[in-house]
């Protein structure tokens, strides 16, 4: 199996900031990695620097054993599709219908005819007055119907309505199978993207804090849930990666897998001990309950 991106020791800084930090990854060719994390986690920028769209400060990003910034060939083969994508201010669809092709050596007329309908993307209406979730679509149409063997889609659903999400979803998993490539999501909208996912990513203030393979996602963390005092006897030995309470009740997200004698304990004081979704790993690794250090060991 090779990889099609890979990552090594990549930081990027701004001034005193980084956006990404020491960062490693590899996806493999022809599968689809959920890229997840908070707000400024650092997931456009990592993006921008497999599209070649910019450079790590220190570090190695290569896309099929090339370094991609200034590197037509390798260029050729990614598309990165973002939310402020910008067109020329008269653009309409038919003009962006014309253009893409010219750089997208894959592009697929059907994709591109079928995506235009199901999600009603008006064609003569110039792009500059599209509603955001329009806009999104036209991005969605860029990104698939390039069948780019790099496709970078970077928060695909902002106001997206959820009749076009889903098609969005039947198309892309549709269209990977018959003509597979690479493709990376990042998305907010966990729950509804979860599925489409082989390898999910979890970044936090620019450090990846889990990447795994999406079956290994309920063995990573469990939730305990029940009264306060109860769960935090039970927890006090573990890692908790996120507590909740609410008056007299209290769930904690931990880190690791529940064993007999905690589900037992757990039983007798009538605290639930639950898998956790992606969702809820998301969230606990961006709780600021969670430090660095106690969490390293969560790549696999
Ligand atoms: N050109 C820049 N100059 C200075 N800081 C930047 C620049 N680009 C990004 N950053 C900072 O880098 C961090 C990571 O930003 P990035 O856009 O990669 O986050 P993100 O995970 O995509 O967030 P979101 O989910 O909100 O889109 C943020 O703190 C952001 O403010």
């Amino acid at each position: 199996m090779t990889n099609a991106i890979e990552i090594q020791s990549v930081t990027r800084a701004y001034g005193g900031s980084k956006a990404l930090c020491d960062v490693s990854l590899s996806v493999r060719e022809g599968s689809i990695l959920g890229l997840l994390g908070r707000n400024g986690a650092g997931k456009t920028t990592l993006m921008s620097l497999v599209a070649g769209q910019d450079r790590p400060s220190s570090g190695r990003v290569e896309v099929f054993g090339e370094r991609p910034y200034e590197h037509e060939s390798t260029l050729a083969k990614v598309i990165l599709v973002r939310d402020n994508q910008r067109y020329p201010d008269r653009y309409d669809l038919r003009d962006v219908l014309r253009i893409a092709p010219v750089y997208a050596p894959n592009w697929s007329t059907e994709v591109a005819a079928e995506l235009i309908e199901g999600m009603r993307i008006p064609s003569k209406t110039p792009i500059k007055k599209f509603s955001r979730g329009q806009l999104s679509a036209v991005a969605i149409v860029l990104g698939l119907a390039s069948r780019a063997p790099v496709t970078l889609l970077d928060e695909p659903y902002l106001g997206l309505d959820v009749t076009a999400r889903r098609f969005f979803h039947d198309v892309l998993l549709r269209d990977y199978t018959a003509h597979p490539r690479t493709i990376v999501l990042s998305t907010h909208l966990i729950e509804e993207s979860e599925a489409l996912f082989d390898r999910v990513v979890i970044l936090d203030r620019g450090r990846i804090r889990l990447d795994v393979a999406s079956e290994e996602v309920p063995g990573q963390a469990f939730v305990l849930s029940g009264p306060s005092e109860a769960v935090d006897r039970l927890a006090s030995s573990h890692t908790v990666l996120a507590p909740h309470t609410v008056p007299g009740l209290k769930s904690a997200t931990i880190l690791g897998t529940p064993d007999a004698s905690l589900r037992s304990e757990a039983g007798r004081n009538g605290v639930q001990v639950a898998s956790v979704s992606l969702q809820e790993l998301v969230a606990a690794f961006g709780s600021d309950a969670v430090k660095p250090s106690l969490t390293e060991g969560a790549r696999a």
